[in-house]
């Protein structure tokens, strides 16, 4: 069993506290240990008591980096709309500023990180629903398991205030010796059932998109991506971690997620990468233009064929690529992309995929790329601006975090974003899914409606736990 000895953090927590006088303001003191290799569902399942409502889950399509984190010890969040990418990464790193950090991993995503997210659209009228996200909402947790490569780190982070003492370290201590031990003992609970769906205004969803429809076939806008909700009410309160577990078994090639803001819990698994970036190269995906999973691999093969060819579907993915790349191009010394779009196949449903992969400048940072891509004509439309009023005016749906990036920032400025489709915001005993698709001028109501029929399914299938 691994524990942690209390010497070395009361020495660097005292230097930290000390420092913190002398500045006049709160230092960070951040230490990084290598670990056995520990399974992250279980991590975040134990903070179940202690921590409930203040952790996040994210993983990677590949299990390059699993991260896990317990506790808040410092939250960036604002409801500021003008340069709220900008105010996150300013605020990171005046926070960073002078702190103590002990970390002799070069590991990326090891030491201090930041996780979270934006809002799809600040300008949209808030209703109640997302009411426990703000437009930008970051946590530095106290307590941050890293799994890079399949080698467990574990952070604490810690925020000494002048006035604080040796015992603070001690219980800090004696809570992360605490939790490691835990680690051992799996709580039993049961799976909530599911007792009531109902589909928010299907019709008038319908109506909308021939609407759009119209306009696009007479007007400057090219695409616009229109979202709905599904609201499923459970027998009992639902708990985060089944839910997650069955994300994590049924969709393992895509990113996992779980983000809690209290006491509500936004969760998913998207297939969609935004950025990532390490050091100087950057990746980026373009995913849109869908079709179903076949019953028989041939039916499945014959689908994926269909896709790759049909116009409706790639003038849908060929606008993001379009975009994407155009985006990129002022940040990028290079870019490189395929010039035809190949098949990603998840188990509910197939889409056209375009990898991006990039070299950027040395002064571009990845939130400066977020901005520069959110929303992708995958997730808005094209024009971008133009797109996004659109939906702001038809849309009934308040779209919160959804279809919006969520992801980590470590402190050497590298992390990654993922677009939270194929989530739901988890209420007490209700959740509600969403999923949009893009509506193009050859576009059909009924299919479109089917189509997001589909994307609600990796989120039913993890909540019925099939
Ligand atoms: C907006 C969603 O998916 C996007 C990503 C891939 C394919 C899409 C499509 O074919 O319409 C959408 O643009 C969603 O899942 O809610
Ligand atoms: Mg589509």
């Amino acid at each position: 069993m691994f524990t942690i000895q209390e010497t070395e953090i009361k020495e660097r927590g005292i230097t930290a506290v000390k420092k913190a006088e002398r500045l006049g303001r709160p230092i960070l003191l951040s230490e990084v240990y290598k670990l056995d290799l520990i399974d992250p569902l279980s991590f975040f399942n134990l903070g179940t008591e202690r921590f409930l409502g203040e952790r996040f889950f994210w993983k990677d399509p590949k299990d390059e980096t699993v991260l896990v984190g317990l506790g808040i010890s410092q939250q960036i969040q604002s409801d500021q709309a003008t340069d709220r990418f900008f105010r996150v990464e300013k605020e990171w790193e005046i926070f960073l500023k002078d702190s103590l950090i002990f970390n002799s991993y070069l590991e990326i995503g090891t030491g201090p990180v930041i996780f979270g997210g934006f809002s799809f659209d600040p300008y949209k009228e808030k209703t109640e629903l997302w009411s426990k996200y703000p437009d930008s909402l970051f946590y530095l947790p106290k307590y941050l398991l890293s799994i890079i490569n399949e080698e467990a780190y574990l952070t604490t982070n810690i925020v000494c205030m002048p006035q604080d003492d040796e015992s603070l370290f001690e219980k800090v201590n004696d809570e992360r010796n605490e939790l490691l031990q835990s680690l051992y003992k799996s709580p039993q609970t049961k799976q909530a059932a599911l007792t009531k769906t109902e589909e928010i205004l299907p019709e008038q969803w319908k109506r909308s998109v021939d609407e759009v429809v119209k306009e696009l076939m007479n007007g400057q806008l090219k695409k616009v991506v229109l979202a709905r909700e599904l609201r499923l009410t459970f027998n009992q309160q639902l708990e985060a971690e089944h839910v997650l577990e069955n994300l994590n078994k049924q969709q393992h090639e895509s990113f996992i997620f779980a983000f809690e803001s209290n006491g509500d819990c936004f969760l998913g698994a998207t297939p969609e990468r935004l950025v990532k970036k390490q050091e100087d190269e950057i990746f980026s995906t373009c995913l849109a233009g869908s079709i179903s999973r076949g019953k028989t691999a041939e039916e499945d093969r014959l689908l994926g064929e269909t896709l790759l060819h049909d116009q409706k579907n790639l003038i849908e993915h060929r606008y993001v690529v379009e975009m994407i790349k155009d985006a990129l191009e002022g940040s990028c010394e290079e870019i490189i992309l395929p010039d035809q779009p190949q098949l990603m196949k998840n188990r509910d449903i197939q889409h056209l995929y375009t990898p991006v992969i990039g070299k950027v400048r040395r002064e571009t940072s990845l939130l400066l790329l977020v901005e520069k891509l959110h929303p992708t004509p995958a997730l808005g439309g094209l024009p971008k601006r133009e797109a996004v009023e659109k939906i702001r005016q038809v849309e009934v749906l308040d779209r919160g975090f959804y279809a919006a990036p969520l992801g980590w920032i470590d402190y050497r400025g590298n992390g990654e974003f993922a677009v939270s489709i194929r989530s739901g915001l988890i209420q007490g005993n209700e959740v509600s899914l969403f999923a949009g698709c893009g509506v193009v001028a050859d576009s059909d109501s009924e299919s479109e409606y089917l189509e997001t029929g589909l994307k609600f399914r990796p989120m039913l299938r993890a909540l019925r736990g099939e």
